[in-house]
């Protein structure tokens, strides 16, 4: 595939299709150079290996700090590749139909249709841009592929009724929500576009029972239509229910 670094929509399209995508992911570390601390060095992670297949879950677990969130972040272009400062090694590749794409060297301004077009990100944090009623941070992941308004928000509506957040919340901004509620506009904004690569964060992390059961019930239509995710998810019940396989980061993995 060829990922332009065209930031504007340029078409009102359907993502990529998944069917023969794989991320694959060679030797990958990862590590902090805190330069206000004297250069001290902090391991996120080291000698990370997998391939990540178009309809599959696969699960990152290990204990705490070992390098879970800052594998989908790295992923997800909000660290560079640094080889040259030292701080990251390794390759991560996404294998298209037409071809590879390496994600180690593709430039900055290449990562926004990515993001946009490829690979989604579902923190357990919402992201709020001030002022913006919680319709339309939903919709906007499809707006930017240039999706007709009215399709977005039928869509937009299907997911936050699915997602059981009071219709009376939609049109306002969610900074104040509770973080239930905020964390269910932020699944249906990772979930609305359909990305063929999906990076999940704890996304039932302050969900109760029933919104759980509906964001497991959205992960399985997810890998059903061919959706390749890598995630995070403490709920060992959670866990058992959306795993295809397990991935084990830091030294619970030796
Ligand atoms: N931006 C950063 N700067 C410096 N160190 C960081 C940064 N982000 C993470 N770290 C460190 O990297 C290590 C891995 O952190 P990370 O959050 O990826 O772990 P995790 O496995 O997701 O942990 P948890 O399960 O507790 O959420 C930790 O030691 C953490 O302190």
């Amino acid at each position: 595939m060829t990922v332009t670094t065209s930031t504007s929509p340029s078409r009102a399209s359907a993502p990529p299709s998944a069917s023969g995508l794989r991320l694959s992911v060679r030797g990958l570390d990862k590590r902090f150079v805190l330069h206000g601390q004297a250069g001290a060095i902090i391991e996120a992670f080291s000698a990370v290996s997998f391939d990540l297949h178009a309809g599959e879950c696969l699960v990152l677990a290990g204990e705490s700090g070992a390098g879970k969130s800052s594998l989908l972040k790295l992923l997800h272009g909000h660290y560079r590749f640094t080889h040259a400062r030292n701080d990251t090694a390794g390759e991560a590749t996404l294998h298209f139909d037409d071809g590879p794409l390496s994600l180690n060297t593709l430039p900055a301004q290449a990562w926004h249709p990515l993001r946009r077009d490829v690979i989604g990100y579902v923190s357990q944090f919402l992201r709020v841009v001030p002022r913006v009623g919680t319709l339309e941070v939903v919709m906007e992941p499809l707006l930017a592929r240039g999706v007709d308004e009215h399709s977005a928000e039928v869509r937009a509506r299907k997911l936050l009724t699915r997602l059981n957040l009071a219709e009376r919340l939609w049109s306002l901004p969610p900074g104040t929500f509770s973080g239930g509620e905020q964390q269910r506009v932020n699944i249906a904004r990772g979930f609305i576009a359909e990305h063929p690569i999906l990076l999940l964060d704890e996304p039932t992390a302050s969900l109760d029972a029933a919104n759980a059961a509906v964001v497991i019930e959205l992960i399985s239509e997810a890998r059903a239509r061919g959706t390749a995710m890598l995630g995070i998810f403490h709920d060992a019940a959670v866990r058992q229910r959306v795993a295809d396989r397990t991935l084990t980061l830091g030294r619970e993995a030796a």
